[in-house]
């Protein structure tokens, strides 16, 4: 995989991620699956539904060793979180603040 890679790609992958999240939920265009989680009629138990789901997925992948599938549904999981950060007016700063703090 891609353990030679620095560690700073990954927080700028993160960071742009959010990001996104963060200006499609200000601008709430139509044709995006993200503006839709803001405005579900469920409120935000879309996406804590989802997130129940991706985490049963990722489970269900690991058990069966299929690597590319829990790294596929593990990707799904950390943007659905991304996502309910936001709703929550946390940030991802917040989330890597708290890993670091645990170092
Ligand atoms: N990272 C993601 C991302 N990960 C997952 N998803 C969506 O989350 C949904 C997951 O729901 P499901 O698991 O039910 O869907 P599924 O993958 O078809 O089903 P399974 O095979 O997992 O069971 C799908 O519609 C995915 O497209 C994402 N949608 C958007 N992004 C990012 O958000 C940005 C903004 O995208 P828009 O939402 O299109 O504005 C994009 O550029 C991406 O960077």
């Amino acid at each position: 995989m891609s353990d030679t890679e620095p560690a700073d790609e990954t927080a700028d992958v993160l960071d742009e991620l959010f990001a996104t999240i963060k200006q499609r939920q200000e601008e709430l265009p139509e044709d995006s699956y993200t503006a839709s989680l803001f405005t579900h009629e469920k409120g935000e138990n879309e996406v804590l539904e989802k997130l129940g789901e991706e985490s049963t997925e990722l489970i269900l992948a690991a058990k069966d060793d299929d690597l590319e599938e829990l790294q596929y549904e593990s990707a799904d999981f950390v943007y659905h979180l991304l996502v309910l950060f936001a709703m929550k007016g946390l940030d991802v700063d917040d989330l890597r603040e708290e890993l670091e703090s645990r170092f």
